[in-house]
């Protein structure tokens, strides 16, 4: 069962995701050197800086072992203002302090921007780059992946109710008919956040109360966040405030 953490504040919030992060950063560390992670858009970016740019995170983020990649992107330029990486860019990347090391950030190729389905391809083709070589397996294995629930209860490109859900030979997939703006983006799928080794939630504002009441309400339902938190059960952690989490039954919740 995925973990349910709730925070007063989003300063607490933030302090709680450095430290799983930090834990996390240190276990991937350990097996291979690198820390893999895959990073949505939305408010995750900003809520990520806050945890990361603190001065709590002095020191303890080893910057250079990073390897960035995109839980899902958007099929427009990289300085677009609809690009997950111009928004990952503006609110953490270009916010590290001078002369940190750099993370290594694994972009999609934006020369297939036309072709969705090349542009997801290449996507693929760039995770078995770096994650072949080491692990020997069908699926990328991400260290993290840190993820936003949309008010509907989709996560990366993954949406309520759409075909991509079923999709279970590709990593990467594109969609052309997304109903959040704009249509067309690729997306990991679920086979391949299924190989992760921990996920993160990070939810906050009233806004997402109701959403949060049908996820853990319903664990057998078919929202692709329930889907996430069925596929990888108790590998996955929720990052909430109070706003979001009133109301919502579960018990493992926990109040911190
Ligand atoms: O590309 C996207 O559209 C985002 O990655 C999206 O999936 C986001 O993570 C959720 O919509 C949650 O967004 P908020 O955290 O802003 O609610």
């Amino acid at each position: 069962m995925a973990h349910l953490n709730a925070y007063a504040s989003k300063d607490a919030l933030a302090s709680a995701l450095l430290a799983f992060i930090v834990e996390r950063q240190s276990h991937a560390i350990n097996r291979h050197d690198r820390f893999q992670v895959a990073v949505s858009g939305g408010s995750l970016p900003s809520i990520l800086a806050q945890a990361l740019l603190s001065e709590e995170a002095e020191g303890q983020i080893v910057w250079d072992k990073w390897q960035i990649f995109f839980a899902d992107e958007r099929a427009v330029p990289l300085d677009d203002e609809d690009s997950n990486f111009g928004l990952l860019k503006k609110e953490l990347l270009d916010k590290l302090p001078e002369g940190t090391p750099q993370p290594t950030v694994v972009p999609i190729d934006t020369d297939y921007l036309d072709d969705t389905q090349e542009l997801a391809d290449q996507y693929e083709q760039a995770l078995v780059r770096y994650f072949a070589p080491r692990d020997s397996v069908l699926k990328p294995i991400f260290d993290l992946l840190l993820l936003g629930c949309g008010p509907d209860g989709h996560t990366c490109s993954l949406f309520p109710g759409h075909e991509l859900l079923r999709e279970n030979d590709a990593w990467v997939a594109p969609i052309e008919d997304s109903p959040k703006p704009p249509p067309k983006r690729i997306t990991l799928t679920l086979p391949v956040i299924k190989h992760a080794i921990k996920a993160v939630f990070v939810a906050t504002g009233a806004g997402k109360q109701e959403i949060l009441k049908q996820i853990f309400g319903d664990p057998e339902g078919g929202l692709p966040c329930t889907l996430v938190n069925h596929v990888l059960e108790d590998k996955v952690t929720w990052f909430v405030d109070y706003p979001a989490v009133e109301g919502v039954v579960y018990h493992k919740k926990s109040l911190l």
